[in-house]
């Protein structure tokens, strides 16, 4: 597996360098963003954060507009960002070109509908092959983190519930807690995985956090604005709260006063994050 440097940039003592390469599970080119913190650089191997991005998204967003660079070169930790669909000439876009269904929009599942099974294979891209390039190109240890926004945060919490022995912790910014059930989610699952709600189950976390054994349990940090335009039809957290404090689940949920959905209220609360993440490594 060979990996092509798009960009390089030093911030904050590291490096932000962006990579493409062909991938397996998207059967298509597709590019991360990776932070490479001082110590990395350096020759120590650090853990990795990987954060998944929301809607619309691409590899740019977290790394433009997170504010994350000081305190990750602090902390020595690297933080990758991969695209949020496969995208390109060849792959199925909505017809209706939406922001929320198609490219930009892979929910991090394993599409099993046409015409999306080819490609739209975010899931298997996230727990296996991304991590693989990583670990065998990079100055990083196998200790991993997830970490999302939105969409992002859905893919975060559901990725890290399914998966508890490959991640120390787990947070989110304002995810979609319950996919089957709110529209972005409804549309998005119809789509990737088909009509019967019970193909769905496997990738909603609220329906996951009911099963997985207390022994598995990982540690999670959720921030969610009050202010967020999303919050009571998409993003619905409450039902997630009751079984995660019903189970004794190890969950930070924090509802942050005045927020909103976008990339200001990631940028403020950011910092804790990656101070969670590093505490759990
Ligand atoms: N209608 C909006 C919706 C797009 C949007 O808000 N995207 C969010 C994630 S929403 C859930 O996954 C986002 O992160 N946008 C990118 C950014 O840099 O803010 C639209 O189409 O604009």
């Amino acid at each position: 597996m060979t990996i092509q440097l798009i960009s390089e940039n030093k911030v904050a003592g590291g490096l932000h360098q962006q990579f493409e390469f062909d991938s397996v599970a998207l059967k298509s080119t597709t590019r991360f963003a990776i932070f490479l913190p001082p110590q990395a650089i350096q020759g120590q191997s650090v853990p990795v954060i990987y954060w998944l991005s929301g809607l619309t998204c691409s590899d740019e967003n977290f790394m433009q507009k997170a504010g994350a660079f000081k305190t990750a070169a602090k902390l020595g930790l690297c933080i990758v960002a991969p695209d949020t669909s496969p995208r390109g000439e060849n792959i199925p876009d909505d017809t209706e070109k939406s922001y929320d269904f198609g490219v930009g929009a892979g929910f991090y599942v394993n599409a099993t509908q046409k015409p999306w099974a080819t490609h739209y294979h975010m899931y298997d891209f996230i727990v296996d092959e991304l991590p693989n390039v990583i670990e065998n190109h990079f100055n990083v240890t196998a200790q991993r983190a997830l970490a999302g926004h939105s969409m992002g945060g859905h893919g975060a919490m559901m990725i890290g519930l399914r998966n508890p022995d490959c991640y120390s912790s787990i947070s989110a910014f304002s995810p979609i807690c319950q996919p089957s059930q709110c529209p972005w989610g409804i549309k998005a699952f119809s789509g990737y995985l088909g009509a019967d709600p019970k193909e769905w189950r496997a990738y909603d976390s609220t329906e996951l956090i009911k099963a997985i054994d207390s022994n598995q349990f990982v540690p999670m940090l959720v921030d969610q604005g009050d202010k967020d335009n999303f919050l009571a039809e998409q993003l619905t957290p409450e039902p997630f709260i009751d079984v995660a404090t019903q189970r004794d689940y190890p969950l930070t949920f924090r509802m942050q006063e005045g927020y909103d959905h976008s990339y200001y209220f990631i940028s403020s609360f950011i910092d804790d994050h990656l101070h969670f993440h590093h505490q759990h490594f």
